[in-house]
């Protein structure tokens, strides 16, 4: 009997088919309106999405979209495209290494976006086609939440169990200190750290609602429970992003007292996990410091919310004190360490 393939399916968030209103609308709506993402009762959340959130926020979020949008569309997209194809090519030369026919293992990588396109009720029929005897599910998250990974894992559940055929699933639930990985995000600031001097380093990570958090885990005190990593946090979003900072500040041999963790891009007015990035800015600034380096490591690719968000409203806000720089570092990309991590995953689960 031929090999059956093994199918490793990258998912990532989504992003609007276009940077034109009704497309960032479509886009916003069906993202906002996961319960995973919003968490509040489904009437108030078809209220709020679609009296307040959508309306507004599609023309302003657009005008973004706009300044980011490149020939080959969304980066979010495209960095996720070239990561797949390069995944591909490194599992296809490791199977060409086997010289045993019997053992050689064939794998298709697909990319798939949790919300818009390509979508993961179509990649997975195509998957589901192709007969695989397993298939590996890698979140483009390398910290847990119930918003992103969680959402993710359990739209391929839903889609999976209705399958008369259902093969073995693997699930990468998290990633926050792949030491490949950290290893690239080191490596992806070598360049502004070799040509400028900083005097501090910022680790901005994506916001979460404190509620969610709670809600996960009687033993969240969003506070100082994250300063520990252990079995009981493990899935933790705040905790993890904590434990990927410590595990970053190693590999750029920084101590504790050289970076700041904080979370940045809030929606609404209930509280999100502290502290914020625009009120570390002030609080940086106010503390003397001219000079900031900034690292994004719960964001895999560049996207709205590393381009835009950090690299330019952050950035402006910073200089408006009177600080001199406020450098982003860029993402992982299709980073070749980055592939290697992704590489090792699928290896250590074939
Ligand atoms: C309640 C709102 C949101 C939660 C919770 C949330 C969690 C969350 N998001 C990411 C990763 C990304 N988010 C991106 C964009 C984005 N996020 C929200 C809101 C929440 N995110 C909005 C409204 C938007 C859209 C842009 C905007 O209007 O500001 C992106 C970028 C997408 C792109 O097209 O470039 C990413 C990536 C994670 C990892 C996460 C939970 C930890
Ligand atoms: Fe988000």
């Amino acid at each position: 009997m031929k090999n059956a393939p093994i199918a490793v399916l990258l998912v990532n968030l989504g992003t609007p088919d276009s940077p034109k209103t009704p497309d960032v609308r479509k886009y916003l709506r069906e993202f906002l309106l996961d319960g995973r993402v919003i968490d509040i009762p489904a009437p108030l959340r078809f209220a709020l999405v679609n009296g307040v959130i959508a309306p507004f926020r599609s023309p302003k979020s657009a005008a973004e979209y706009q300044k980011l949008w490149t020939d080959r569309g969304s980066p979010l997209l495209y960095h996720g495209v070239d990561v797949a194809e390069k995944l591909q090519h490194s599992l296809d030369e490791y199977s060409s290494k086997e010289t045993d026919k019997s053992k050689k293992q064939k794998y298709i990588v697909r990319l798939a976006m949790r919300y818009q396109s390509p979508s993961i009720p179509n990649v997975l029929s195509e998957l589901q086609a192709m007969n695989p005897k397993k298939i590996i599910v890698i979140p483009m998250f390398p910290q847990y939440a119930s918003a992103s990974t969680g959402s993710v894992l359990e739209k391929i559940m839903q889609l999976v169990s209705k399958w008369l055929l259902i093969p073995e699933v693997s699930f990468v639930d998290s990633y926050p200190t792949d030491k490949k990985m950290i290893q690239a995000f080191a490596l992806q600031g070598q360049e502004l750290l070799k040509t400028h001097d900083y005097d501090h380093y910022v680790f901005s990570y994506h916001g979460l609602p404190q509620r969610q958090l709670k809600k996960a885990s009687s033993h969240c005190k969003i506070g100082t429970c994250c300063e520990n990593f252990s079995a009981v946090n493990r899935l933790c979003y705040r905790a993890q992003c904590y434990e990927t900072s410590r595990h970053l500040a190693k590999e750029l041999g920084i101590t504790e007292k050289d970076y700041t963790v904080c979370f940045q891009s809030r929606l609404g007015s209930d509280p999100w996990i502290p502290p914020y990035t625009d009120d570390v800015i002030k609080e940086m600034y106010e503390e003397g410091y001219r000079k900031l380096i900034v690292f994004v490591p719960s964001f895999v690719a560049d996207c709205l919310e590393t381009s835009v968000e950090v690299a330019e409203t952050y950035h402006e806000d910073f200089l408006a004190l009177g600080g001199e720089r406020w450098d982003m570092v860029d993402s992982l990309n299709s980073h070749p360490l980055w592939i290697e991590s992704l590489e090792d995953m699928v290896l250590q689960r074939s």
